[in-house]
């Protein structure tokens, strides 16, 4: 995680696709808490891989999984979210690949996306008998207002670059991860005159509804997960999509 000028790019890099298990979670949570510690000036949000941003959560963790094991995994993901969003310093998501589900979500948890041509991104969870989250689908709605969020989350929609950009879901498109890079950095630049504290509580002031949905339900959230992924039918949409993820690379 390499600081210059106050400015930490955070590479993510857990092949083949930064799914996101309980690990690669706190390790995302504990790098955010030391960025807010640091007094980080701003946080740039990418990927290692040249193809995916984040494959998001990493299905095997709610595949046949154990209670408590599944327990720690959803409250770590709620830990990393909450840190994430309510972040002090300004943070950008530089997605220079494919971000469905999990890994959308977090860049819809940064406050300026650029993504690059030829990828796609979206809450795709209805495509796999799953359901996005409450807060998941706030952050969407958060991005692109009610009735497309609406749209899109109903029908798992995954946006190409051009149709994210239109929509609201980017703010620039970069013609390779390099550019994106320099336009993330543009971002941080233009915010960094800006006098940190009324910057911040602005910030908060419009997440804070967001945030507080669940700050106040964490366990309500929890259990609706546990609950919903133990269905018998749950998982074996579960199973045929892992099964299909891997006849791919078959
Ligand atoms: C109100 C009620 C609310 C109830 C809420 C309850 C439940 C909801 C809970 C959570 C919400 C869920 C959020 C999620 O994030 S679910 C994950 C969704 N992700 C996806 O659908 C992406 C799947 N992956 C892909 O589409 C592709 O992999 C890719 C990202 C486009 C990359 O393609 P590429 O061709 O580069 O790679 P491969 O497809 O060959 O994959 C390589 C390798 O990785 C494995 N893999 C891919 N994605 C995942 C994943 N998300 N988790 C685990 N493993 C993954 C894939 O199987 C391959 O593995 P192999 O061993 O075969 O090499």
């Amino acid at each position: 995680m390499p600081l210059k000028m106050g400015v930490a790019t955070v590479t993510m890099n857990r092949p083949p696709v930064n799914s996101l298990n309980t690990e690669h979670l706190e390790t995302l949570h504990r790098t955010f808490i030391r960025l807010e510690n640091e007094k980080c000036r701003g946080m740039i949000l990418t990927s290692s891989s040249p193809t995916v941003f984040s494959a998001g959560l990493d299905i095997r963790e709610m595949y046949k999984p154990e209670l408590e094991k599944a327990r720690k995994f959803w409250r770590t993901l709620q830990d990393m979210w909450l840190k994430l969003y309510s972040s002090p310093y300004p943070t950008v998501a530089a997605i220079n690949g494919h971000a469905p589900a999990g890994g959308c979500l977090l860049s819809l948890s940064c406050e300026y996306r650029v993504i690059v041509p030829k990828v796609r991104m979206g809450l795709n969870e209805t495509q796999l008998g799953i359901v996005a989250p409450q807060w998941f689908q706030d952050c969407m709605r958060n991005a692109i207002g009610e009735r497309e969020a609406e749209k899109a989350l109903i029908a798992g929609r995954m946006f190409s670059s051009e149709e994210a950009l239109k929509v609201g879901l980017v703010d620039e498109i970069a013609q390779n991860k390099e550019e994106c890079i320099q336009k993330a950095e543009a971002f941080l630049a233009s915010q960094a005159n800006l006098p940190m504290l009324a910057r911040k509580t602005v910030k908060l002031g419009f997440r804070h509804q967001t945030l507080s949905r669940l700050l106040t339900g964490r366990e309500a959230d929890t259990k609706i997960f546990i609950d919903y992924i133990f269905q018998p039918k749950v998982q074996k949409g579960l199973e045929m999509y892992l099964q299909s993820l891997s006849k791919k690379a078959a």
